[in-house]
């Protein structure tokens, strides 16, 4: 089989973009995502890292490389999380001299027709974080239990951790390397919802320019979510204790005058 043609290596004024896509029992949705961001951004590269998903999301993924060669795939052994697929696509990253990472769903619910703006975005930010909550962007679709959860949530993160973002929880991003270079990617141990609050607030304390742009969300129409109560639970225990140590990490700085580590 002839791969199609490369076309554009680069994105202008941004550099080579891998856009990673995890998986897990996507096969209804990937040769839909992955045709739409290849029209919408030509220039952008594709990686997609599934978790050996039982549906067969991996081999569909291979056929689609095999004839595009801006498309890759990375597959992992089994089911480890969202947050662990994306740390690994973005050590991929790393080695294959990427300049920006883009993390989007395979469902459909972050639409590849906005990444240009998500992308032009860069030339006066390090991170561009899609928004469902700032104006201008909304949800379409959504259940009423994972609006509260997300409105509720995002406000609770707002208030735990002293972060101005208004949605932190959001899955659709662009980063420059330089970020993902910096924020010591080791040392994350955040799944679900909780790794993107974690990556966002690791950008922030490193002073990073991180800007919010209005998208709309729409909910899957095809396969199911992997959302849980342990993923909402994890976001829950893991910014509690993060807002304690900033709290405290600030009165020790009042009390001993010395600059934040
Ligand atoms: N490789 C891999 N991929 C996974 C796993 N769990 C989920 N995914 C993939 O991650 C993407 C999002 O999963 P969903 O199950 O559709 O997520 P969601 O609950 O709708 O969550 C979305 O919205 C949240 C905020 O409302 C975001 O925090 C989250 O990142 C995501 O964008 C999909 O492409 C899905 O296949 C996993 O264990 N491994």
């Amino acid at each position: 089989m002839t791969k199609a043609a490369s076309g554009a290596e680069t994105y202008p004024n941004v550099g080579r973009v891998l856009v990673v896509i995890p998986t897990y029992n996507e096969a209804e949705n990937i040769r839909v995502i992955t045709d739409r961001l290849r029209k919408a951004v030509p220039a952008a590269y594709v990686l997609v890292a599934d978790d050996n998903s039982p549906d067969g999301t991996g081999a569909i993924a291979d056929e689609l490389a095999a004839a595009d060669d801006h498309i890759k795939v990375l597959h992992r052994e089994g089911k480890q999380g969202l947050g662990a697929a994306y740390l690994a696509g973005f050590a991929w990253a790393r080695e294959h001299d990427y300049d920006v990472v883009v993390e989007m769903d395979a469902d459909g619910s972050h639409a590849p027709e906005e990444l240009p703006k998500l992308l032009d975005a860069l030339a006066n930010a390090d991170l561009v974080l899609g928004s469902r909550w700032v104006p201008g962007g909304k949800v379409v679709n959504w259940p009423a239990h994972r609006f509260a959860i997300s409105r509720i949530g995002n406000f609770y993160v707002r208030t735990a951790i002293g972060v101005p973002v208004k949605d932190i929880t959001g899955g659709y991003r662009a980063f420059r390397m330089a970020v993902l270079d910096k924020i010591e990617l080791d040392s994350v141990a955040s799944q679900g919802y909780c790794f993107q609050i974690d990556l966002a607030w690791r950008a922030l304390k490193q002073g990073f320019r991180v800007v919010e742009l209005p998208i709309t969300f729409a909910e899957r129409e095809r396969g199911a979510s992997k959302m849980s109560s342990n993923i909402v639970r994890e976001a829950l225990w893991r910014t509690t204790i993060w807002g304690v140590q900033a709290r405290a990490a600030a009165v020790r700085r009042k009390l001993t005058g010395r600059p934040a580590d």
